[in-house]
């Protein structure tokens, strides 16, 4: 008698393409990572989309080195997982330019619709309070959707944070959010990591259930 096949159970690896200058997104990112890596069958990927800025510039702006553990990513990364979670600062109310001038480098992805039904999500973080957590977010779903990517949108799963007024907090219904101060010197709340982990979290159960259900 045949000896009886079990189908393996789907696994889904998210990558997790984000920029960050000043370690603020870094920081969401690898809370992000810990929710995925929390969910049975997923595995997070932390990337950095390369920069485009000179040493020099840098030096002017006062960024320190960037993180030896993460490594880059390139065109290749959108297209090699089950879904992406874009992590991304603001600059003057919408996507900071390295991570506009990645999403450029996509035009060949765009006209093959290699991106088309791969789940989405955003995180962000800005300096102050009505400084662009909204607009970067929702401005960075027209790049989504061009790909005809599915955006996850995280809504309100994390009342004790989103529906506290009584603290400063980032993030909204769109994804989670880090306020970094105008000056960059606050560092990303308990709170606010806590809500990317969740964000996470979520993102990979519904990435891992898209899997599921395209395979049955
Ligand atoms: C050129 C520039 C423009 C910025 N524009 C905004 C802005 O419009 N609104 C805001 O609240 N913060 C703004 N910021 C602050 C950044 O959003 C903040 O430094 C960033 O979120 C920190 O993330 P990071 O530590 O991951 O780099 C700006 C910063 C720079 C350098």
């Amino acid at each position: 008698m045949a000896a009886a096949t079990t189908a393996a159970a789907p696994t889904a690896k998210i990558n997790i393409i984000h920029y960050s200058m000043y370690g603020h997104i870094e920081a969401m990112a690898r809370s992000f990572k810990e929710g995925v890596d929390s969910v049975d069958g997923a595995e997070g990927v932390l990337l950095r989309v390369p920069e485009t800025l000179s040493d020099d510039v840098l030096a002017a702006m006062h960024a320190p080195p960037k993180a030896e553990d993460i490594p880059e990513a390139d065109r290749a990364t959108f297209v090699d997982c089950d879904g992406i979670a874009f992590g991304i600062p603001t600059r003057f109310g919408m996507m900071a330019a390295q991570m506009k001038a990645f999403f450029d480098s996509t035009g060949g992805h765009w006209q093959k619709g290699a991106l088309v039904g791969k789940p989405s999500a955003v995180f962000v973080s800005n300096g102050s309070q009505g400084g662009g957590q909204e607009t970067t977010a929702l401005t960075a779903v027209t790049q989504l959707a061009h790909h005809g990517m599915i955006f996850v949108p995280y809504g309100y799963q994390s009342p004790e944070v989103q529906f506290d007024s009584s603290s400063v907090h980032g993030g909204s219904a769109y994804g989670a959010g880090c306020i970094a101060g105008a000056d960059g010197s606050r560092k990303p709340s308990e709170a606010e990591l806590s809500v990317a982990k969740a964000q996470g979290a979520y993102f990979a159960k519904t990435a891992l259930a898209l899997k599921k259900g395209r395979s049955a």
